[in-house]
């Protein structure tokens, strides 16, 4: 019997497939979670002039400690007109530009200001700048901002935006269609005759997808029927990815593996070394991938995480589109491990990773409330409560 191809490797050659679609120019809002196609440099200095900090006056370091004059107010979005002599003193606010001639600020709450003289009341000596964001503090036009293959997060879309970048270039959305697979299945809330079940990882699938910039189409449930699942990868054409569920083993009525000979995909590689998930596949038909996932949910759930997900974020450009993984203390015992990977549904706790009993991969109460899969190698030994375990988060 041939070797099962090992997980890392599995997802490298499934990786090495990945090629990002074209380059869009869009609207900062339009860009989270996408990857820069492109390194952005700043096309403007942030703070384009000193500003204060704080609320207060504008002074200069060689009057402290006042009293002073007050001349004059410098606001956020209206500058003072006029410079600072000596012994005088400008209204400032947060976020305002500095007024010439100042070079600290003291804060409201250790002066005390009557309308006339304003004094102050805090503990000198107080340095230089003191209050004063530096002209250029955060970024000068020019500057590297961010690299190309950067995440867009909420703060790199601030950043873009304050670098005077209200658009930029991302890779474009993959096309994703999902197809479940399989005679027992009933579309969501349709009525149920002896023997079938509600198609349930479909909807999952897209839902997972849905949380990545992609667009996805669910196209199941399909019976098992060759010529039924040939002409629906065919009516998928032009997706950048077809997501499959169900058909990936060995019995009779699996017919993932044809179906996909049978519309001209060549077979990368079918069956890994983890479990759940063994039977999954990967073919290619010209540009697109086909990702079987094995019709059991956990294992369509696990293998989405480990494959097709990451598959998704390296078509957006991501460069390490892999789940991260954490460390944390087993608080059980978890069993020793034969040939296959294995990942273990448990709930991560404020001091470790609690397994959670129930394992079968066909069983969905246990997966929804799981927040963690446990990784354990191929052959690992019995690893005893409080030992050190490697976990992805999941939810
Ligand atoms: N003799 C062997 N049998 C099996 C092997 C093997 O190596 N030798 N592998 C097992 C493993 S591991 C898995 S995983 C399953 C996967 O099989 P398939 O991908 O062919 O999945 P199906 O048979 O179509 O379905 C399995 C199970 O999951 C339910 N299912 C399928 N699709 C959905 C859906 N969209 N929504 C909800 N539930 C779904 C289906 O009813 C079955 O109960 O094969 C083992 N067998
Ligand atoms: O993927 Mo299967 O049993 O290993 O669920």
């Amino acid at each position: 019997m041939k070797p099962l191809l090992a997980l890392e490797e599995a997802q490298e050659r499934l990786l090495a497939l990945a090629t990002p679609g074209g380059i869009e120019t869009v609207p900062v809002g339009e860009a989270l979670d996408r990857y820069l196609a492109v390194p952005l440099h700043a096309r403007r200095t942030q703070p384009a002039h000193p500003l204060s900090a704080m609320d207060g006056w504008a002074v200069k370091q060689t009057d402290m400690p006042g009293p002073w004059k007050v001349t004059g107010e410098s606001a956020a979005g209206h500058p003072a007109t006029i410079a600072i002599g000596p012994k005088e003193a400008i209204r400032i606010s947060t976020g305002a530009i500095l007024p010439e001639g100042a070079d600290m600020v003291v804060l409201q709450e250790d002066c005390e200001f009557d309308g006339g003289a304003l004094t102050f009341h805090g503990d000198p000596p107080r340095p230089l700048g003191r209050h004063v964001r530096p002209r250029g503090q955060d970024f000068e036009e020019g500057d590297a901002i961010l690299g190309d293959g950067a995440k867009v997060t909420p703060a790199t879309l601030a950043l873009a935006i304050s670098s005077g970048h209200p658009e930029i270039p991302v890779f474009r959305k993959p096309r994703v269609v999902v197809v479940d697979s399989g005679d027992e299945l009933v579309k969501a809330g349709e009525p149920l005759s002896e023997g079938q079940i509600p198609a349930s990882n479909g909807p999952m699938l897209c839902a997972m997808l849905a949380r990545l910039p992609c667009e996805v189409t669910l196209a199941g449930p399909v019976a098992d029927d060759i010529d039924a699942i040939v002409a629906t990868l065919d009516s998928a054409k032009d997706a950048d990815l077809i997501l499959t569920s169900g058909g990936a083993s060995v019995g009779d009525h699996d017919l993932m593996r044809p179906a996909l000979e049978k519309v001209g995909a060549d077979i990368d590689f079918w069956q890994v070394a983890m479990k759940p998930g063994k039977p999954i596949m990967v073919g290619q038909r010209g540009q697109q991938t086909i990702i079987g996932l094995p019709g059991n949910p956990v294992s369509s759930f696990v293998t989405a995480n480990l494959f097709a997900l990451p598959y998704v974020r390296a078509l957006l450009g991501a460069r390490a589109p892999l789940p991260h993984f954490s460390s944390a203390r087993t608080l059980s015992d978890l069993p020793s491990t034969g040939k296959r990977a294995e990942f273990l549904r448990a709930v991560h706790k404020a001091d470790g990773v609690e397994l959670i009993t129930l394992q079968d991969s066909g069983a969905l109460l246990p997966l929804a409330s799981a927040d963690a899969l446990i990784f354990r190698p191929p052959f690992s030994e019995t690893a005893l409560a409080g030992s050190e375990i490697r976990f992805i988060r999941i939810g």
